[in-house]
């Protein structure tokens, strides 16, 4: 066997969404900072997220995360997150498996019953906090960057679907957040394609009547996901509960109850009043998997925006070790798509 790149890579997955973690055979990109590692990867070394992320080796499914070491104080590690078609300055089902494989492979020593991590990402430092027993993560909390309302009630006209009512918030990636009853469309499996086929519609309308800018960070822009919501009920144990889906592009939804599509709606519902910090809030997945959260703190951006502290919780467990190897004659160094699976041509 004769290879030109041989990368490890952990298999792992949060709540039913997979968040495999680079951990051997890259070098840390260029940068600074996370944000300009994340850059840099983006415009000059894409390769390696489509060498990993297109099949043959991945999948729409896969979502990657790079191990660098921290370059902020007091964090202990850094990761960068690569998806099917962007790189998000921040994602919470991603926090937890990279939390999960930095520990259990023993790259960060476990401490029992509780260890406390902080991590960089391009979108800022989060605190992980992990429950740990017999050598395993138990369950993740991640404390996420603050997120905060960008707009409430907005209007989007969106061909083929209609002039729709949607809210727009920032929970560590930009989310047009809608409620399906307005698109008809109930939040079960047998919906997906139709989720995803709506969804991409609508975030494509979204970006161009509704652009957005982080205001601390000017390359963070536009919305980057649309996320669909069930009204916010009392749930079995007696906590507010809602159920979501969040469309990645080009084609899936999210698996897991989406963190920073989470952080974003607690954005909402914080600034409708509706939920108050510290209180409990149970978000649940399409595939009625759970993440815990609360509103930790509530903050103030440099240019006065109010935002959330927003935690989740949830468990990630670890699917296989695996070597991903590029063949010098291999056809497809970078990989190839078929809009069969990936759902539109990339
Ligand atoms: O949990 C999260 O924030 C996300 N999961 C996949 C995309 C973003």
């Amino acid at each position: 066997m004769k290879w030109s790149r041989d990368i490890s890579v952990v298999g792992c997955h949060a709540e039913g969404e997979v968040g495999r973690v680079i951990t051997g055979g890259v070098l840390p990109p260029p940068g600074e900072t996370l944000f300009e590692q994340k850059t840099h990867l983006q415009n000059q070394g894409d390769d390696l997220r489509r060498f990993l992320i297109k099949e043959p080796r991945g999948g729409a499914f896969v979502h990657c995360n790079l191990v660098v070491p921290p370059r902020s104080p007091e964090t202990q590690a850094g990761f960068i997150i690569m998806e099917p078609t962007d790189y998000p300055p921040m994602s919470g089902s991603n926090s937890i498996c990279v939390a999960t494989v930095l520990l259990e492979t023993g790259m960060i020593a476990m401490q029992e019953p509780v260890t406390h991590l902080k991590l960089d990402t391009p979108g800022g430092v989060i605190a992980v906090e992990a429950e740990c027993a017999d050598g395993k993560c138990r369950s993740v909390r991640t404390t996420n960057v603050p997120s905060f309302v960008v707009k409430l009630d907005a209007s989007c006209k969106v061909p083929g679907v209609g002039e729709i009512t949607l809210d727009i918030a920032y929970g560590g990636a930009f989310f047009a957040i809608v409620d399906a009853r307005a698109v008809g469309l109930d939040l079960t499996r047998e919906n997906a394609r139709r989720l995803v086929e709506t969804g991409e519609a609508i975030k494509e309308a979204a970006r161009q009547q509704h652009p957005v800018v982080h205001p601390e960070n000017p390359g963070i822009r536009d919305i980057t996901f649309v996320q669909f919501t069930e009204p916010v009920r009392e749930g079995a144990d007696g906590y507010k509960e809602g159920r979501n889906t969040v469309v990645i592009s080009p084609g899936k939804l999210d698996r897991s109850p989406c963190g920073t599509g989470t952080s974003a709606r607690l954005a909402v519902l914080s600034a409708r009043d509706e939920i108050k910090p510290g209180e409990t809030y149970v978000s649940r997945s399409i595939l009625d998997t759970r993440f815990i959260c609360r509103i930790e703190a509530v903050s103030t951006l440099d240019d006065g925006t109010v935002a959330i502290v927003p935690s989740l919780k949830g468990r990630a467990w670890i699917t296989g070790l695996h070597h991903y190897g590029l063949d010098p004659e291999d056809p497809f160094p970078e990989g190839y798509t078929l809009t069969d699976t990936w759902y539109r041509a990339l």
